[in-house]
């Protein structure tokens, strides 16, 4: 007699990402919200492949390991010309670096960050209430942009607020950072227009040339939150992308875990008090016909108790119909232009439809 055939009845549903993830997002608390609940395990949608886990390095670093460069853009008083080589050298190469001397009040610094933290310490309530995907007018609490685009997403929650050409309204600026915001934009202003005389002037071409194409008017502030991850090596804090805009104007706090893709690998951004992180962004890059670079970057999941703020201003033209491409300066019969000309419109268009996970700017070379 042949043995009884054994018949396995599975009766678990299988696993609905879509479902799940769609629930996260209903949650309108964010990954804070997880945290609050006591999670001691990562839910499954935020658990990155294999190829994306393997590749972050979070070990301690020896005293050489390569950093980004510092610049004191107090030195310029003494050496204008010194202080565009060292950005034109960051610039064409890292596509990153820190400054120091920048004239912004350490208090402001401070402030600016303790605000961002408390907007995202607020009751639940309080923070669902400006939960919304769509920038409306102009503020957004969202826990990540790409949720519905990307394979898993991020520990990390966001504010979002647009500064210009239209600002948001100061009254839809949540109370908790609304005078910090307004106060650091104008500081951003300041530093940026000096930071685009020096890059203009690294490119061999006069100071105003980058400014005055409105590259300081187009600006959206971003309050990023990375709260403690129980299982920091399943996750990441953000994805590597390259910002797509011209310039991006970064404070961070004191916990760490930003990144760098570099020729000598990934490289950690260190924490130094009243620095700030300036990076490159694609449309710099484009602009620049490849003399300035943009360049990947991460964040990985906090692993500290304390939670990790960051504050990004992402400095974009004014003009979104307005065509750009190589400027023609930069391009001669031996240097022709790398890319096509195109809108502030479709370019980010591209950028926002899909993951944050590489450059968009490859859609743009010239065929
Ligand atoms: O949080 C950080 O340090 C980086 C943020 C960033 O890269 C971004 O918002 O594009
Ligand atoms: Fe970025």
């Amino acid at each position: 007699m042949s043995s009884p055939v054994a018949t396995v009845v599975c009766t678990a549903a299988p696993y609905d990402r879509a479902k799940a993830v769609k629930e996260f997002d209903e949650t309108k608390v964010g990954v804070k919200g997880l945290v609050d609940s006591g999670v001691k395990a990562i839910p499954p949608i935020f658990v990155h492949p294999p190829e994306t886990l393997a590749d972050l390095k979070r070990e301690a670093e020896p005293e050489s390991a390569p950093e980004i460069p510092t610049v004191d853009l107090g030195a310029v008083q003494g050496s204008r010309a010194a202080v565009v080589e060292q950005i034109r050298q960051a610039a064409s190469t890292v596509g990153f670096f820190q400054v120091i001397n920048h004239g912004v009040p350490e208090e402001l610094l401070r402030r600016t960050l303790a605000a961002v933290k408390a907007f995202h310490e607020q009751p639940a309530e309080d923070r669902a209430r400006v939960y919304r995907r769509e920038m409306g007018k102009g503020v957004s609490y969202i826990s990540n942009v790409d949720l519905f685009q990307s394979k898993a997403a991020s520990w990390r929650d966001t504010i979002q607020i647009r500064l210009g050409p239209t600002a948001a309204d100061s009254s839809e600026i949540p109370e908790v950072c609304r005078e910090e915001v307004m106060e650091w934009d104008k500081e951003v202003v300041r530093v940026s227009t000096v930071l685009y005389e020096l890059l203009s002037e690294g490119l061999g071409l006069g100071a105003e040339r980058l400014r005055e194409m409105g590259l300081v008017e187009g600006r959206v502030m971003v309050g990023h939150y990375y709260p403690f991850c129980p299982q920091p090596d399943l996750t990441v804090g953000l994805n590597s992308h390259a910002d797509p805009g011209a310039l991006t104007v970064l404070l961070q706090d004191h916990i760490g875990g930003l990144q760098v893709e570099t020729k000598q690998g990934w490289i950690h951004v260190k924490p130094q008090p009243q620095a700030l992180v300036i990076n490159i962004g694609d449309f710099l890059q484009i602009i620049s016909n490849e003399a300035y670079k943009s360049a990947h970057h991460r964040v990985l999941a906090n692993h500290s108790n304390e939670p990790r703020v960051s504050v990004a201003v992402f400095l974009n033209p004014s003009d979104r119909e307005r065509l750009f491409g190589p400027l023609p300066e930069l391009t001669s019969t031996e240097k022709p232009a790398f890319y096509r000309n195109f809108t502030l419109n479709e370019f980010m268009t591209r950028f926002f439809n899909k993951e944050l996970d590489g450059k968009s700017l490859t859609n743009f070379f010239r065929q």
